[in-house]
């Protein structure tokens, strides 16, 4: 097959994508300082990291990280919807081979992936692997077991990912030493819930120009992203219910003043539906007919099977109005039903995903995985391992200069009291947060 050095829906985008690019710079100081600490060395030299995660200006500055610490990186989106057009064109204008654009099929999805295995007109394959959601590990896997041998390792971005590993981790299918980025604690408890905090209401407000104040809304789950998205929406002045099934978490719901009702119960009751659980099955026919006029229905969770969309479209596929992108209506029996992004993650269907300031802390987790992998990869077995405490405070620390936060010193004194060292980790493994 001949080489396709980059596909992108508009190559012309670059210079605006660059622009937004130099912003989202300024507000990344965690990627930034790591091109000081490690540009000169080139550490990833030698590194061919295929990576397969929502190309979006954010996602930019991470690959042109990566490239400044010496990789050769190809990249794809792990959503049809997620791309931003102007990201994908100023990476393709910078001669890194992207494939990736807002609005994809299925069939097209598979092929940008594939595209990212193989480097140049020589077609070397890929080393290392950086996925988010495990589409991109599956394919190498399944489609292509010949290329696991030349791969040192793969880090993987969110919880679902992160899910399938520890399964295949489970069953014996783990065929490379795997990083577990979603579960620093620099990633979940703030890109999980501070950036679903701000980027939910941003995309149902850009989908729909709804008022949200005086509005309820169903969220379904309560962990890192579910605990985001209830405050997003009950800080616009939305009256939120919460379904779970985990009592820890349905108990902190209550706590904070939230209902925690029965889906069944809930959406008689709402406007908006919004999942968060990476499970599946949790809008289901029988909630759709429930349902009141015009509810707006979402996921924000990473994959589409949180709703029944394929119910939707075999029973009601004929009743479906496209609004505009991304937003479709459609009658049930008299009532319409607005679906955001056809079930798929909402906050980059329908708005830009988190901001750059909150995707610097996971993305610097996701570098210094890397980094570990690419340079210490003896250390590490077919297992899935999370960072160290110490480069988890690091990334944290990394970050607070640029607003102005300003940490006390211990004494030497204090740490002994407190069974701790001067310069951390300050808490021991199984510390919550
Ligand atoms: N769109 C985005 O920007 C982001 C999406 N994600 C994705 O969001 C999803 C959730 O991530 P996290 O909150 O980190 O996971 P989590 O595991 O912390 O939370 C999920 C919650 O859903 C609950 N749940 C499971 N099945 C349920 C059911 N049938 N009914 C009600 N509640 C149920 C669980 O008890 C759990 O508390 C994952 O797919 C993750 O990959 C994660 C980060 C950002
Ligand atoms: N603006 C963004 N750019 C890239 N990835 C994002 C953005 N917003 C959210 N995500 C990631 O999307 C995955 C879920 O697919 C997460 O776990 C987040 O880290």
């Amino acid at each position: 097959t001949t080489y396709v050095p980059y596909k992108v829906k508009d190559i012309s985008l670059a210079e605006w994508g660059r622009k937004e690019i130099e912003l989202a710079e300024a507000e990344m100081p965690g990627l930034m300082s790591l091109r000081t600490e490690f540009g000169a060395s080139k550490p990833l030299q030698g590194a061919r990291i295929a990576g397969c995660l929502h190309m979006t200006i954010q996602t930019a500055v991470l690959i042109e990280t990566l490239v400044e610490l010496g990789a050769d990186v190809s990249w794809s989106s792990c959503n049809i919807f997620s791309t931003q057009d102007h990201a994908a064109a100023a990476i393709a204008a910078a001669g890194i081979p992207v494939y990736a654009w807002k609005g994809m099929n299925e069939e097209e999805f598979n092929w940008c992936i594939e595209q990212t295995l193989f480097f140049g007109e020589d077609r070397q394959p890929l080393n290392m692997i950086l996925d988010d959601g495990g589409d991109l590990t599956n394919m190498v896997f399944d489609k292509y077991p010949e290329l696991i041998a030349g791969i040192k390792g793969l880090s993987e971005e969110t919880t679902t990912g992160v899910h399938r590993l520890y399964e295949r981790m489970k069953n014996g299918t783990l065929h490379l030493p795997a990083i577990n980025v979603n579960d620093s604690v620099t990633k979940s408890k703030f890109d999980n819930k501070y950036g679903c905090r701000e980027s939910l209401v941003d995309a149902i407000r850009r989908a729909t120009d709804l008022m949200l104040a005086g509005k309820v809304a169903v969220v379904a789950g309560y962990g890192d992203v579910g605990k985001g998205s209830a405050e997003s929406l009950r800080s616009a002045g939305v009256r939120v219910i919460v379904t779970e099934i985990d009592p820890i978490c349905a108990l902190q719901a209550a706590m904070e003043g939230f209902e925690v009702k029965k889906m069944a119960d809930a959406v008689k009751e709402a406007n908006i539906v919004v999942t968060t659980t990476g499970n599946k099955d949790i809008v289901r026919p029988e909630h759709f007919k429930a349902m009141k006029d015009k509810t707006v229905v979402c996921n924000i969770g990473h994959f589409d099977n949180e709703i029944d969309v394929a119910w939707l479209n075999s029973n009601y596929g004929a009743t479906k109005v496209e609004i505009k992108p991304q937003v479709d209506k459609y009658t049930i029996d008299g009532n319409d039903i607005i679906l955001l992004a056809e079930g798929r993650l909402v906050n980059l269907g329908c708005a830009t995903g988190h901001p750059s300031f909150v995707m610097s802390n996971s993305f610097t987790n996701q570098t210094l995985a890397q980094l570990e992998l690419w340079t210490n990869t003896d250390k590490y077995g077919k297992e899935v391992y999370t960072l160290p405490k110490h480069l988890d405070e690091k990334v944290a620390r990394l970050h607070l200069a640029h607003i102005g936060v300003e940490l006390e010193t211990l004494t030497q004194d204090q740490a002994a009291y407190i069974g701790v060292t001067v310069e951390g980790p300050y808490k021991p493994e199984a510390y919550r947060y």
